[in-house]
């Protein structure tokens, strides 16, 4: 049996993250610890002989980043970079910016809990207005101001994240192509989420840490068969 494999990888640690911040769509930096997550993930996958030739990140610079940093200690900053936002982080409306724990006391345990992992909870909506708003950023232009989120439960990130799926991942799996993906904690957990037909209560229970290369395998018609972390 020809197993197809396609990696998938959490960007490394941003600087939102290191301040437990809600982030979702606003635009952080990686850490010194993300950097060094990235070079890490990028030997796992040279000890794994795990080869890729094709990549696809989010627009956001943690991810773009990430992938960077592993073409580069790989030695394959030849390999295509496809930027599509529909693996953007979940938005987190108007909780982007503020503190978890912050939130935790000001709401208690279980709201936040439910804004956070829920399937079908979206968070408060973020203004036009606030300063975190990224409708009006140029690399957002293609999916116009009506369409743009503006706080997306798990439900909508899976959505969109499908539709990447089945629009442009799958055709260059058809292709032969061999995929690295970077994306974001709730990105991906939508996308294991649909891969493993994974329940609404099961999945908020799955927590994808930071910089850890994940090994999805599909057989000869391209349809799952499991994932592992390295
Ligand atoms: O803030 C966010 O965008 C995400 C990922 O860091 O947080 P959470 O794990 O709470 O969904």
């Amino acid at each position: 049996m020809s197993v197809k494999k396609v990696i998938l990888i959490r960007h490394g640690q941003s600087k939102w993250n290191l301040l437990n911040k809600f982030t979702g769509w606003n635009d952080v930096e990686l850490s010194d610890l993300g950097k060094k997550e990235a070079v890490k993930a990028a030997n796992l996958l040279k000890m794994n002989k795990i080869n890729f030739n094709y990549s696809f990140s989010s627009m956001l610079t943690r991810s773009i980043h990430t992938l960077w940093i592993i073409l580069k200690t790989l030695n394959k900053t030849w390999v295509t970079v496809d930027k599509d936002w529909k693996l953007n982080e979940r938005h987190y409306g108007a909780l982007q910016g503020l503190n978890k724990d912050e939130m935790v006391k000001k709401y208690g345990e279980e709201k936040v809990h439910k804004w956070r992992r829920s399937y079908k909870i979206s968070p408060p909506k973020i203004k036009n207005f606030n300063s975190l708003f990224s409708g009006y950023d140029e690399r957002y232009e293609n999916i116009g101001l009506n369409n743009f989120p503006k706080g997306e439960s798990l439900e909508l990130t899976e959505k969109r994240v499908v539709e990447f799926w089945k629009e442009k991942l799958l055709p260059h799996m058809k292709l032969q192509k061999k995929i690295i993906i970077v994306a974001h904690g709730n990105s991906l957990r939508a996308l294991i989420k649909y891969l493993g037909n994974i329940d609404d209560v099961l999945i908020s229970r799955l927590d994808i840490p930071t910089g850890s290369p994940i090994v999805y395998e599909f057989n000869k018609n391209y349809l799952p068969i499991r994932y592992y972390f390295l």
